[in-house]
């Protein structure tokens, strides 16, 4: 990655609303099976607070199925997942970005086209996202030759552009160098100080440490702790957390 296109720090003037309502997200014994394989146990967590929840654990633990399942992209076999009150707006960030095969300017205003945006608006909302994301030479590119951290922090503009209540992050840093997982960590931070709720996966217990208020850990399918983040990583209530965290611990 070229270090000229790392964002520049970020700017609360040009930050969208503070988003209103913290949404409170309800799993009652939500299940999940595949081709009679139970791949989720059921499952009864309550995440709620404007919290930045990291989701962990080995390989095949279940994480990006519980996240899925959060954001609507999955369905429970049985039990429920669903919203206190109405169902929140929400973007999601993959471990690879899922881009259009245009510029990077165009990801950004196709997507405040599809959110209803009109015409005159978007192209400066799209270049002021791409701003705020360090991204602003890079406008005419197409978006697939992006680098991976480019990618990354494209995806967070056309997320920040949407402004979601909530913000799900799948692995977003797992093929990235220091200094890109870096900006990713602040475009995280920047999505939370402006009130949005942060529901992320990760493998990096150091990334963990960083950005975690509280930890859902998770081992063969099953969520075995949800706790504040400094009562799991002092004092992990199972043993697979602590073997997890010795790094003693595979799927
Ligand atoms: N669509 C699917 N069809 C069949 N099996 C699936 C599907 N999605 C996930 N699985 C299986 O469910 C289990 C949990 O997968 P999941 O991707 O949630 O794990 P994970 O904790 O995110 O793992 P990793 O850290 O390796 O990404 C795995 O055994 C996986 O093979």
């Amino acid at each position: 990655m070229n270090a000229s296109f790392f964002p520049p720090p970020i700017l609360p003037s040009i930050s969208p609303p503070l988003v209103a309502t913290v949404p409170t997200l309800h799993f009652g014994q939500a299940s999940f099976d595949h081709r009679g394989h139970r791949l989720l146990a059921p499952t009864t967590l309550t995440l709620s607070g404007c919290q930045r929840t990291l989701i962990m654990g080995p390989n095949g633990a279940g994480k990006s199925l519980l996240m899925r399942l959060a954001h609507g992209l999955l369905t429970p076999s049985s039990g429920y997942v669903s919203w206190q009150e109405k169902t929140p707006t929400q973007a999601m960030v993959f471990q690879r970005p899922v881009l259009l095969r245009r510029s990077a300017i165009n990801n950004l205003t196709y997507a405040l086209a599809v959110s209803g945006v009109p015409r005159r608006q978007r192209k400066d909302m799209a270049l002021e996202a791409l701003e705020k994301f360090g991204l602003v030479a890079l406008a005419k590119r197409p978006a697939r030759v992006l680098s991976g951290g480019e990618q990354q922090r494209l995806a967070l503009a056309r997320a920040w552009l949407l402004n979601p209540a909530v913000l799900f992050l799948d692995e977003p840093t797992s093929a990235l160098d220091p200094a890109a997982i870096k900006a990713v960590e602040d475009a995280v931070n920047e999505f939370h100080r402006n009130g949005t709720r942060i529901i992320m996966t990760t493998h990096d217990l150091h990334q963990a440490r960083r950005l975690a208020d509280e930890v859902v850990f998770m081992y063969g399918g099953q969520v075995l702790e949800h706790t504040p983040a400094h009562r799991f990583f002092e004092t992990p209530a199972s043993t697979q957390a602590g073997a997890f965290l010795r790094g003693e611990l595979v799927g």
